[in-house]
């Protein structure tokens, strides 16, 4: 492709490639120069040029000698537009998820309807890039914009006609997922994280609302989950961009969760939709699990699904790696679970998913990651001393952080907390004093592969921990 081709002048210059670390620049490269947290990409602006950077795209008052300056006010857009144009083409049918906690799920949810649907899918996120063979793990929710751009192509070129993404806060806050149609853009709940990147509420909810006012296709749609405080705001702001608006929930009018009983392996959903009611066993417990069901068959019906055939495949879904994941059965005969949840609204709703299915006590094991929002932590403690009948305070993935600070800050929340640091020992501890008629319930890491010491990652997976300690 010629530079020509990207600005929409006669630049003969070849481009072959783009990138925002000056690292990975090769001769052609467009480089996209930004002001980030840690480092000023700027400062990188003549180690690219000397690597070859055919063009650089960054703010007006950048200083660029060497290559073409594609100069705009606001250069992660802008670099976001023009790398699209180079990766095209993108598979037909593009949706995109935010809210706290849910988009992983809804994201896997999706995919598997619309494969249940006869398409080729894909979902991005935080279990990586998924398809009906295979996953690949991106390391990140949202990757770079470069990555996540030629991953959705390569995706393309292998077929997938249907690709359902994460955008999470940060990603959207930092232009990672442009520049493709998004036919149809989800909003799942809001509620307390990331404070230590956006600051305030307003802020992480500002930065979520850009799915919505910027990024999804003016003649797109917009599945808002009813039922959360902000859903009418997230609306208003879609309709202002011209999308139509599907909202989903109790309160819901595409799709109205009329009623939710809990079966043994499962619950019984009854939906309305289309002046229709329709039964539907979900094979997935918890309400949190039903939500985000319903937000996927939103988005699936908001791209052309046919409304009883989405609903009625949802009785096939497939569990969700390290979402309330039944790890194993302890030898007294308590079952294990496995959750993700590492924010205070989404330990709340752990629980609850389980807590009708203990007969005796729910023993919780969590803790709380390092170098992330300090203030969820008491918040977390909090739940877990209300909501659960016994809790031991463990190590999530401390990082850079002490993690003995980080475990006094989560029991500053909690009155009778155990504190176990080790996470093995831990896990251990709960098992072995559960009898038949207990639940554990061991939360935060969910499907992670590796604990964050400092700069290590450890193997560890709280599934394979659980079994071993089950044993
Ligand atoms: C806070 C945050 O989100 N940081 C991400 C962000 O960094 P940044 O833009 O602030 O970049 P920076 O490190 O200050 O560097 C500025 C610019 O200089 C460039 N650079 C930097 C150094 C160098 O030698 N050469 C160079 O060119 C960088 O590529 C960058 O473009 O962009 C980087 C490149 O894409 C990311 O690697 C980095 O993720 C860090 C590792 C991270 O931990 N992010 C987490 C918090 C995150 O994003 N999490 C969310 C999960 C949210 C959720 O699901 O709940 C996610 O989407 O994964
Ligand atoms: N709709 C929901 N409402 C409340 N809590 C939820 C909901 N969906 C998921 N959760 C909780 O959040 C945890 C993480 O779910 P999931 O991975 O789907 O969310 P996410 O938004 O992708 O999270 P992350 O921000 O880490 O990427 C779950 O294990 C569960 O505890
Ligand atoms: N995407 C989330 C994952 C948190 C997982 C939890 N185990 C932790 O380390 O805090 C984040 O980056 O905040
Ligand atoms: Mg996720």
């Amino acid at each position: 492709m010629r530079l020509g081709a990207l600005l929409g002048d006669d630049r003969a210059e070849p481009v072959t490639g783009f990138a925002i670390d000056h690292r990975k620049v090769a001769p052609g490269t467009v480089f996209g120069a930004f002001p980030g947290q840690r480092f000023n990409g700027e400062d990188f602006i003549p180690a690219a040029v000397g690597s070859g950077a055919v063009a650089v795209v960054a703010a007006p008052d950048a200083q660029v000698d060497g290559a073409v300056h594609i100069a705009d006010p606001a250069p992660r857009a802008r670099f976001a537009q023009l790398a699209a144009k180079f990766f095209a083409p993108f598979p037909e049918t593009a949706v995109a998820v935010t809210g706290t906690n849910g988009k992983t799920s809804t994201v896997e949810m999706t995919r598997q309807l619309w494969r249940m649907a006869g398409h080729h899918a894909a979902s991005i996120g935080t279990l990586g890039v998924t398809t009906a063979d295979e996953r690949v793990t991106t390391g990140l929710t949202t990757p770079d914009i470069v990555t996540f751009l030629s991953n959705v192509a390569g995706l393309a070129r292998e077929g997938v006609t249907h690709v359902a993404f994460e955008a999470s806060s940060h990603g959207l806050d930092q232009y990672r997922t442009e520049g493709l149609p998004v036919a149809a853009a989800a909003f799942t709940n809001l509620s307390r994280d990331h404070l230590d990147y956006h600051g305030t509420m307003e802020a992480y909810l500002a930065a979520k609302l850009r799915l919505f006012s910027d990024v999804v296709s003016p003649g797109g749609a917009a599945v808002v989950w009813a039922d959360d405080p902000v859903s009418g705001q997230v609306a208003e702001v879609a309709r202002a961009r011209g999308a139509r608006v599907l909202m989903v929930g109790e309160r819901g009018d595409a799709l109205r969760l009329l009623s939710r009983a809990p079966t043994l392996l499962g619950q019984a959903l009854v939906i309305e939709a289309d002046g229709a009611e329709h039964k539907v066993m979900l094979p997935l417990i918890g309400a949190y699990q039903a939500a985000n069901a319903l937000v996927a068959a939103g988005l699936v019906i908001a791209t052309g699904g046919e409304v009883k055939a989405t609903l009625q495949a949802l009785a096939r879904l497939q569990p969700v790696r390290g979402r309330l994941e039944r790890a194993v059965i302890t030898r007294t005969g308590a079952p294990v679970y496995v959750d993700y949840a590492h924010t205070p609204d989404a330990l709340e709703a752990a629980i609850a998913a389980l807590k009708p299915h203990a007969q005796g006590r729910l023993i919780l094991v969590f803790g709380a990651g390092g170098d992330r929002d300090q203030g969820k932590r008491s918040e977390m403690g909090a739940v877990a001393a209300r909501m659960a009948d016994r809790v031991i305070v463990t190590d999530d993935n401390p990082r850079s952080e002490d993690p003995a600070a980080i475990r006094r800050m989560v029991i500053d929340g909690v009155r009778d907390a155990v504190e176990i640091g080790d996470r093995r020992e831990a896990i251990a501890a709960a098992i072995g004093e559960a009898g038949p008629a207990d639940i554990v319930l061991v939360a935060g890491k969910g499907h992670e592969q590796g604990q964050v010491v400092g700069d290590l990652v450890l193997p560890f997976d709280d599934v394979a921990v659980a079994r071993e300690c089950a044993r």
